[in-house]
């Protein structure tokens, strides 16, 4: 592909290693995502996902080398409202931080200022309000509205926050571990919400260590081992029994249906 083609990138890492307390959390990290494509990010727990997330949003800073750079939607230096509009982020912290009576269309709404709730100090649109709807007619939530974030259950507070992280219409939905505590069914749901939005032309960027997350949209994936990229490639390269055995430090068997994968 030449030059004038080439899609451009929405995250770009080289070298980075990241430290905390004597720990290194990223070691020499490198990894590129294009715009347009959508990629998991696999490891076992303590492999780094998180601390990949924190170093996206500007929260853990890398050390510095002349070899090293975050790059992120082709800039180097980003303010983080300026960033927090590009990208809308689905975690479980954030949810455990809602667990308040906030009423859903006010969860939603707060996407826009990247709060936790609303305050006197946000001046809310009609336009606002009238996008908080159409999310959540789009995920099919509406009926959570009117309803307070802490008395829904996991999977509905869940799928409240896509919506809160869609609302200012982001390029890119990162999601942390999205269908962790969430039950069979709310799982389905939520496997089908993820594919409608990348129907929609979002990019995913989805963390996981539970394979069966993976949709079939999904074009690159990323596994990671001890604070590095271990491989990276599309599913089917990717997702083999030798490379899912050697990260996670137990023998395992994998088989692939219908585009979804499972492993035991
Ligand atoms: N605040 C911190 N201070 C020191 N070390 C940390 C800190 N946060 C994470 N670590 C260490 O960095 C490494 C990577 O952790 P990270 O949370 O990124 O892994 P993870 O892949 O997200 O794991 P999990 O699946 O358990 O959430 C781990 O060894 C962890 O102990």
């Amino acid at each position: 592909m030449n030059k004038k083609n080439a899609k451009p990138m929405i995250i770009e890492m080289e070298k980075v290693t990241v430290c905390k307390k004597g720990n290194i959390l990223l070691d020499n990290f490198s990894l590129n995502i294009k715009t347009g494509e959508n990629v998991a990010i696999i490891g076992p727990n303590g492999a780094g996902k998180s601390s990949f997330i924190r170093t996206v949003t500007g929260d853990l800073r890398p050390l510095h080398s002349e070899k090293t750079f975050v790059r992120l939607f082709g800039k180097e230096r980003w303010n983080v409202f300026g960033l927090r509009n590009k990208m809308g982020i689905i975690s479980g912290d954030l949810q455990d931080e809602y667990m308040r009576n906030i009423p859903g269309i006010e969860v939603v709404v707060s996407g826009f200022f990247s709060s936790i709730g609303l305050y006197r100090n946000h001046s809310i649109s009609r336009d606002m309000k009238r996008r908080a709807h159409e999310v959540l007619g789009f995920l099919g939530i509406e009926y959570l509205a009117l309803r307070p974030i802490n008395e829904m259950s996991t999977g509905q507070a869940r799928r409240l926050l896509v919506a809160r992280a869609l609302v200012h219409d982001p390029d890119v939905l990162i999601l942390d571990e999205p269908t962790n505590s969430l039950d069979l069914r709310a799982r389905h749901i939520f496997r089908q919400s993820m594919r409608t939005i990348a129907s929609k032309g979002k990019n995913i960027i989805l963390v996981t260590h539970n394979l069966e997350d993976l949709i079939p949209e999904i074009d690159k994936v990323v596994l990671l081992s001890e604070g590095s990229v271990y491989r990276d490639g599309p599913m089917d390269e990717i997702l083999t029994a030798e490379n899912l055995s050697d990260i996670f430090g137990v023998q395992v068997q994998v088989f692939s249906e219908g585009g979804y994968y499972h492993v035991w």
